[in-house]
């Protein structure tokens, strides 16, 4: 059954101005999960200003008061977990325990914004002069953009949104067009908790409208998850015209597994890292090095556990991986695979469509599937070692020495998260110390966040503020500084 999909603008649930929009199961490419129009023009220009106008209010709105709205709708969330859990495995295509896991993660999201009023909201400095104290105040930026990408439709939303609500913004938001359901889902979250009207507008529209949104003179602020190059170009626009930006982009994280590591471990972390959510995690592994003398011995553990690997329909529960996204992400990591092989690289596992097994010519066979994926290659130049596929491919090197395996972990312009395996404390602070990333795992995947940690890429992974915990502050608060003496002489 498809859903009827609406724009949430002034507190009002509207059917948009724009064209048709519909969002598609990608296992199954005929079944409609959700249609609509889309936001118009104009509507980008009313929500706007209904973000503008209830930008004061809730801006002066205590902060207990505004955390007692994300607390409710954490809750609301919640009660859905296992309903929009599943719509989100249809509609994106991760599995159904995933898509439960991200729906609870983002109520965990909206409940840790939820209790800032607890926490510090400025500083207290000394002052070196007599009579004299001085205040670090913070206070929010104002009308917030927020533009949020496929593949976590409702997570990343919830820590863009809770804090950007938390710190007493107002926000616009246009998440991908590909999972408009989900959207609408948390903005139906928090409306139900009672956020007044214009402090969340909602608009499903095509990426054009992310530019429409960003190039608006009246937003004080824009936050952006998704590719390095639509980052790259909202970061210059927000700079052409003075206003922050906040942008998370590509990762090509690398995991290193050294020659004394626990392998049955590391091959089970890797398989995770790797292929969950078909490897559409900015934090997916798609990069292993592997100490030369357990490098054989590790490979064959890791073929053992792809071979069980169970690739199909991601609603059903013995399901490991669903599909990518949609069509064009398939046909585009196949083309990333055909061009690695032309320059040399080896398939060790998969290599290209899973249109193999039970649902071969049956009912998933339109589906967007890709088979898990590991390559090897001899150096550093081919595509599947620099490029980011966004899906299940893993790309393999060989390293003589640790500090050969730390080498190449770096070797990428981005720098988001990695994943060492080693039971030697000596090679691990090697690593901590080395690795240029923004989010290190030792003995466990490089995927995984917790809402209270700053999560972000160093290197071109990411760029302005970290997100998520006390880090959220910097990019969603502006400071003043506040000289304060008693008015007497
Ligand atoms: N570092 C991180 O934290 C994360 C990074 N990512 C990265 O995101 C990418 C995958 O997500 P994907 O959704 O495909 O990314 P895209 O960059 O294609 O889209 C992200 C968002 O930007 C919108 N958009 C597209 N064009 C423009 C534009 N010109 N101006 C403003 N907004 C625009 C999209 O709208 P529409 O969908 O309508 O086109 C969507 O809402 C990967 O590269 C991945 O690494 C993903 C998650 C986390
Ligand atoms: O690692 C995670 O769980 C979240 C990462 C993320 O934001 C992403 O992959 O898009």
């Amino acid at each position: 059954m498809s859903v009827q999909l609406q724009q949430y603008i002034a507190g009002d649930w509207v059917e948009g101005d724009g064209g048709l929009v519909t969002s598609t199961n990608p296992a199954r490419p005929d079944e409609v999960v959700a249609s609509g129009r889309q936001a118009g023009a104009a509507e980008v220009d009313r929500a706007v200003d209904a973000a503008r106008r209830a930008a004061r209010g809730w801006a002066r709105t205590p902060a207990h008061e505004r955390g007692a709205v994300l607390l409710a709708a954490a809750a609301h969330v919640e009660a859905n977990a296992q309903a929009w859990g599943l719509e989100l495995a249809r509609e994106e295509g991760k599995t159904a325990a995933e898509g439960t896991g991200e729906v609870l993660r983002a109520a965990q999201i909206l409940r840790y914004y939820g209790n800032e009023g607890d926490r510090t909201a400025g500083e207290v400095f000394s002052s070196p002069r007599r009579g004299e104290r001085i205040l670090v105040t913070r206070k929010p930026l104002g009308v917030v953009g927020v533009i949020t990408p496929f593949n976590f439709p409702i997570a990343i939303p919830a820590w863009k949104i809770a804090p950007a609500l938390a710190y007493g913004n107002t926000v616009v938001w246009k998440p991908a067009s590909v999972v408009p359901l989900l959207a609408m889902r948390l903005a139906q979250a928090l409306d139900a908790a009672g956020l007044p009207d214009g402090v969340l507008n909602l608009l499903i529209g095509p990426g054009s409208m992310g530019n429409e949104l960003v190039e608006h003179p009246d937003l004080d602020g824009i936050t952006f998850t998704g590719s390095t190059g639509v980052g790259r170009r909202l970061a210059a626009q927000g700079a052409a015209r003075g206003v922050p930006v906040q942008a998370e982009m590509g990762g090509k994280n690398a995991a290193v597994v050294l020659a004394d590591a626990d392998l049955d471990l590391a091959a089970e972390q890797l398989m995770f890292g790797a292929f969950r959510s078909t490897g559409q995690k900015c934090t997916a592994t798609s990069r292993l090095i592997v100490e030369d003398t357990v490098a054989d011995e590790f490979l064959e553990r890791l073929r053992a556990r792809l071979d069980s690997w169970a690739v199909g329909d991601p609603t059903d529960p013995a399901i490991q991986m669903g599909p990518v996204i949609d069509a064009a992400a398939r046909k585009s990591i196949l083309a990333g695979i055909e061009t690695s092989l032309r320059q040399g690289a080896r398939v060790v596992a998969g290599g290209g469509a899973a249109g193999t097994g039970a649902y071969d010519g049956g009912p998933l066979a339109e589906g967007a599937f890709v088979a898990p994926t590991v390559l090897e290659v001899a150096d550093g130049a081919n595509a599947c070692w620099r490029e980011e596929f966004f899906g299940p491919v893993l790309t393999l090197r060989r390293a003589s020495s640790a500090e050969e395996a730390f080498g190449l972990a770096n070797d990428s312009e981005f720098g988001l998260s990695a994943a060492v395996f080693t039971q030697d404390l000596t090679r691990t602070l090697e690593a901590v110390d080395e690795l240029d990333v923004g989010i290190l795992h030792i003995n466990s995947e490089s995927a995984g966040a917790d809402p209270h940690v700053p999560f972000g890429g160093a290197k071109k992974s990411g760029y302005g503020p970290k997100e998520q915990g006390a880090a959220a502050k910097e990019f969603f608060t502006h400071t003043t500084t506040v000289y304060l003496r008693g008015g007497a002489a």
